[in-house]
């Protein structure tokens, strides 16, 4: 579980201006927030730009409700020439309580790129 390894990398409190029709926060939200984590890690990583090309296995396990505190925790799984695999998970906790519950896990394919948008080599400490 990456939750127990890491940091979360971003904590965000849920607002109403994000639920959907039935009162629960949008998975798009959910989504963004994700997408915004791992490019914050990408970004870090390849120590430059660098953007999403593929997002897979998304699962949504749990809803999650207004001034929920979501935490967002990720890491790396594997790095190629240019691209970067980023496991990342969300999790939910009241806001008065202690439990976390994970609502949704997601695998992100980022590629770093140059000024003009092309991919580029990524710089491994050897
Ligand atoms: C100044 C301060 C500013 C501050 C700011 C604040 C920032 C606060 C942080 C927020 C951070 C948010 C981050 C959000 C990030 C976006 O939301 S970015 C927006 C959405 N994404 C895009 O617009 C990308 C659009 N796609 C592209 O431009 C091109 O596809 C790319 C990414 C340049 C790649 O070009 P390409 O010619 O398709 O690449 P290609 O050479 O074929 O493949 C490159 C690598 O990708 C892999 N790949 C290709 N297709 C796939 C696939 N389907 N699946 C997996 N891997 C694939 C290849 O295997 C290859 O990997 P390596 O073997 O080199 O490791």
């Amino acid at each position: 579980m990456i939750a127990d390894k890491r940091e979360a990398v971003i904590r965000v409190s849920a607002r109403p201006a994000d639920t959907n029709a039935y009162g629960d926060i949008f998975g798009g939200w959910l989504v963004s927030q994700m997408d915004m984590a791992a490019g914050l890690i990408a970004a870090r990583f390849s120590r430059g730009r660098a953007v999403t090309i593929a997002m897979d296995s998304m699962q949504f396990h749990k809803p999650v409700s207004i001034g929920d505190e979501v935490s967002v925790y990720g890491d790396i799984q594997k790095v190629g020439r240019t691209s970067m695999t980023i496991a990342i998970e969300a999790w939910r906790r009241h806001r008065y309580e202690e439990e976390r519950v994970k609502v949704t896990q997601a695998v992100f394919t980022f590629v770093a790129i140059d000024e003009a948008g092309r991919p580029r080599e990524i710089e491994q400490e050897k």
